[in-house]
């Protein structure tokens, strides 16, 4: 277990997002975090990913490599697919990137620019960047927003395959609650701001062998939907359910 945020706390002027917040997590696991909208999710991931200070409280993430995924992209048009990946360690290993590109789908189109893929293929690269540059620690924040409910089945697939491989740890935002049960070791629910987890559910199923039709899967799933609702009607105001 890491702590990797230890009674941080954030504000933006005088909008508090995170107060004294403490997250520790299972290292090598999936980590989903859902919660309403603007509750400081991307927050916690710029915390982590040292972009932003803290106002006080301590970030525990400065000694690990971390990488981060974002809804966009963010590939260099002018670079190919295999440089774009590339890119973002000192050594080029052909053979490591090329492993890579072929887990995500992308073999035989190695030397193709980001405006000759399709959206799909487009983040299947960015993921496939994320994976070489072999971060300890893995954030993503929606990265699967733009894509249909079949690209995101399958870019489920590909991220699992790759994880399977490295077993680093992942923290991944998202507002679909069927994505966080197919992908999340664990699944926490964040409150409104100052936020803090108010659920958190652990997944012990083998990933290949989840159901969303499952009745304890979609037990769950009904039960963080209305979690959500009661957050965004202020029935539970902070309250540590845990
Ligand atoms: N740089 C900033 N300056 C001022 N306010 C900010 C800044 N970044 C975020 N905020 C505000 O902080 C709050 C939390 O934002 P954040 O993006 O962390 O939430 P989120 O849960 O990721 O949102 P969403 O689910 O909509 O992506 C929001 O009210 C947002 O408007």
């Amino acid at each position: 277990m890491l702590t990797m945020l230890d009674r941080v706390s954030k504000n933006y002027d005088k909008l508090k997002v995170v107060e004294d917040l403490t997250l520790t997590l299972e290292e090598g696991k999936i980590h989903c975090i859902v919660g309403p909208s603007g509750c400081g999710k991307s927050t916690i991931l710029n915390l982590l990913a040292n972009v932003i200070e803290p106002d006080c409280g301590t970030v525990n993430t400065k000694g690990e490599k971390v990488g981060y995924i974002f809804q966009e992209d963010r590939l260099l048009p002018w670079e190919t697919v295999f440089e774009n990946i590339a890119i973002v360690r000192k050594n080029k290993d052909t053979r490591a990137i090329q492993n890579i590109i072929k887990n995500v789908g992308l073999q035989g189109f190695e030397n193709c620019y980001p405006e000759e893929l399709s959206g799909g293929m487009k983040q299947r690269c960015s993921i496939a960047r994320g994976f070489y540059y072999e971060a300890s620690i893995l954030l993503m924040d929606e990265p699967f927003k733009s894509l249909d409910h079949d690209l995101r089945i399958s870019m489920i697939k590909y991220l699992l395959k790759l994880w399977e491989q490295t077993k680093n740890t992942i923290i991944f935002v998202t507002h679909n609650i069927d994505e966080a049960l197919l992908l999340g070791h664990q699944v926490m629910v964040l409150s409104k701001g100052p936020t803090r987890p108010i659920k958190q559910y652990n997944i012990n199923t083998h990933h290949n062998e989840r159901d969303l039709t499952d009745t304890s899967l979609n037990h769950m799933r009904n039960e963080i939907i209305n979690l959500i609702s009661k957050i965004n009607r202020e029935d539970v105001v902070n309250e540590k359910i845990i």
